[in-house]
């Protein structure tokens, strides 16, 4: 098989995506959602394998800023848009891709490169770690009660198009962004995706509906939603389907909340992407009736390791030196000393014996302060070579804020 990988053109586009497409089943887009993403198709960025004048392998990336402990947004290669032609698997092409694509991460001096897997399985052995993870959930709003924080009487609420008041709820959401790790700093031409509803793709629900909380005439908080209306034997049992939430303080988050959990009509709110430490877990009266679900979202991996672990903070300090494993990307491997607080840190390299060994995967894991490194030393992924070492270092790396990606890419 002799095929050629190289830079997308432009007039490439549309086999481009069509190989994609059928990678995943061979079911078209709605022409809105295509043509949103071939908006924010960034051509340099991409890659396409060709078999002669067939596309067969098609890897893209993004210029993301990426949100990690202590607030920073931290320059990431957005990765997504990976397939390979039925005919074409299991010889190696995804491989060739992401060998090219990680070397022009680094070339372009990009410490991290992110992704969201369509199967976990497939993205461990080129050094990706799943960083973060998102709740789903089904809120029996018939049952569940909310207890709300005092002040949420003072925030009014009111219903908007949602395109009408993108830019406010753009603003809400840029407030958020460095307050939780994981989350992308909105990017040009990104604020059109929150407002992507095909009608092809509504499945009897509603287009989508905005409310806004406000108080004192400033917006505080939004909600994105669609309603899906459904009778059983003339009960009404409606759905809520939450698409999007950012508030920016308790009462006017409460608000909203208590807004979606009353809507007339509606007895379920369907929740497929929020952080696992979301707020309204303390505010029902039963989590059991939530029914809630916590799967993988955000994999990171680590493509400059010393600028990377020098991008963030650590909650505690720490002063660890770590042996590290990395197969596919070796300029990483070996031992780094790392040292840092609250305020900053420093990672170098070093020959000074070593307190941890793992692999750049754990690190990718353990990046954004989700996942613990103790957590991954129990399942014998990370080794303490030094006692204490453990505990220090998995403390500093830790969060106070779940780490949570909002939305795919
Ligand atoms: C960020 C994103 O865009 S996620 C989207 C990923 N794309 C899809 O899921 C679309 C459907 N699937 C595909 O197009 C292809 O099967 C791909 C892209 C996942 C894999 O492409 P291939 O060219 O077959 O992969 P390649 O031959 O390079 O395999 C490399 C290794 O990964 C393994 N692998 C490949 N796909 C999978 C998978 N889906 N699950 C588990 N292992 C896999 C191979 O067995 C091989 O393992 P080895 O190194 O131990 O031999």
């Amino acid at each position: 098989m002799t095929t050629d990988l190289r830079v997308l053109r432009p007039d490439e586009w549309d086999r481009w995506y069509g190989q994609l497409e059928l990678a995943f089943g061979g079911v078209p887009e709605a022409p809105e959602e295509r043509a949103l993403w071939e908006a924010l198709t960034e051509y340099e960025r991409s890659l396409g394998v060709w078999d002669g004048d067939r596309c067969v392998g098609t890897a893209g990336a993004f210029t993301f800023r990426l949100s990690v402990p202590g607030g920073a947004l931290v320059p990431a290669a957005g990765v997504t848009m990976v397939s390979v032609a039925p005919t074409h698997r299991r010889r190696g092409v995804l491989t060739s891709m992401m060998r090219r694509q990680l070397d022009d991460v680094r070339a372009w001096g990009e410490p991290l490169a992110v992704l969201t897997a369509s199967e976990p399985d497939i993205y461990g052995r080129f050094g990706y770690g799943a960083a973060t993870r998102q709740l789903r959930a089904e809120i029996d709003t018939d049952r569940v009660r909310l207890s709300v924080p005092p002040g949420t009487d003072d925030v009014a609420l009111r219903l908007a198009a949602p395109a009408d008041v993108s830019a406010v709820c753009e603003a809400v959401y840029a407030r958020l962004v460095p307050e939780r790790p994981g989350m992308l700093a909105r990017m040009p031409g990104w604020e059109r995706l929150p407002l992507l509803d095909p009608p092809a793709e509504r499945d009897g629900a509603s287009p989508l509906q905005c409310v806004l909380a406000e108080r004192d005439g400033e917006v505080t908080g939004y909600a994105l939603y669609s309603t899906k209306p459904q009778w059983d034997s003339q009960v009404p049992r409606g759905t809520v389907l939450l698409r999007g939430l950012g508030a920016l303080d308790p009462a006017s988050y409460a608000a909203l909340w208590r807004f979606l959990c009353g809507l007339d009509l509606m007895s379920v709110i369907q929740v497929v992407n929020r952080p696992v430490d979301d707020a309204w877990q303390h505010l029902v009266s039963d989590i059991r009736r939530c029914r809630t679900r916590v799967q993988d979202g955000l994999y990171v991996r680590l493509v400059d390791l010393g600028a990377a672990l020098e991008a963030r903070t650590y909650q505690t300090p720490l002063d660890v030196v770590l042996d590290v494993e990395d197969a596919f990307c070796p300029w990483n491997a070996g031992r780094w000393r790392l040292a840092g607080d609250q305020k900053g840190a420093q990672c170098s390299r070093t020959d000074e014996p070593a307190d941890l060994a793992l692999s750049v995967r754990e690190l990718g894991a353990a990046y954004l302060g989700g996942v613990s490194l103790a957590s991954l030393a129990a399942a014998g992924r990370v080794r303490e070579l030094r006692q204490g070492a453990l505990a220090e270092a998995s403390v500093a790396f830790g969060s106070p804020v779940a780490p949570w990606l909002p939305h795919g890419f």
